[in-house]
């Protein structure tokens, strides 16, 4: 599953998490610059953006909304202090943890696939309005694996978890990602959530909420929500 559009509001991300970090952006490198961890990954923005501050290359990518790497994982562990005080909380569509709990119970593998970081995904799952839905997934992966759009990071994945495309289904908003899924060999699923705006592409089996992607797939149903 993605995040963004699939079990979780655009707005939650663009309007929340978005502004959440470029606002604490400064003050987070002035405080935990010399962490190794934060060395690390502006060790990578120097890389990828060389002659520019670390902190401009940051914001033009903030600017951007670009799925670049090093910037996913700071905002990841900038969300993290949110998470950990309760300032944030991750939003789910309220279809989203009653289908991932009868799924899983169901003996349904759960994995997560987002341009949001690792660290970012356990603590939007682990800290969910709905509560810790983290025990319920077995596998995350991010742009460390490769692009969301290339069909090789369909490929790797299905490798990782030891698993026949064919045998999976990936769920996405984002037409161009469930082209690489369906390129790679994946079952595919648009999410065409109203409240989100997205447009059908036409070219993927549709649904509106998780109810319906059960009842498309066979996949056990969960309890409407309360
Ligand atoms: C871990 S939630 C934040 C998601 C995020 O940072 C983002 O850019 C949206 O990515 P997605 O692949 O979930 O559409
Ligand atoms: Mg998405």
């Amino acid at each position: 599953m993605d995040i963004e559009g699939t079990t979780t509001s655009i707005a939650f991300v663009k309007d929340r998490l978005f502004p959440f970090a470029e606002t604490a952006l400064e003050g987070f490198l002035a405080a935990h610059g010399e962490r190794p961890e934060v060395q690390a990954i502006l060790a990578e923005v120097r890389a990828l953006a060389p002659g520019q501050q670390p902190a401009e290359a940051l914001r033009a990518w903030m600017a951007a909304d670009a799925k670049v790497t090093p910037l996913k994982a700071l905002q990841g562990l900038i969300w993290h202090q949110g998470y950990a005080d309760g300032r944030l909380q991750g939003h789910l569509w309220p279809d989203v943890a009653a289908c991932l709990r009868a799924w899983a119970a169901g003996g349904v593998r759960l994995a997560i696939y987002s341009s949001g970081s690792v660290a970012a995904q356990r603590d939007l799952f682990g800290h969910s309005e709905a509560g810790d839905l983290t025990p319920l997934l077995s596998g995350f992966f991010d742009t460390r694996i490769g692009a969301k759009r290339e069909a090789a990071s369909y490929a790797a994945i299905a490798a990782e978890l030891r698993t026949a495309p064919a045998e999976m289904l990936f769920l996405s908003d984002v037409a161009e990602e469930l082209d690489a899924a369906r390129a790679a060999g994946l079952q595919t699923c648009q999410l065409v959530r109203a409240a989100d705006g997205t447009q059908p592409a036409g070219r993927h089996p549709e649904a509106v909420d998780f109810p319906e992607v059960a009842r498309r797939f066979g996949l056990p149903a969960g309890s409407p929500p309360r």
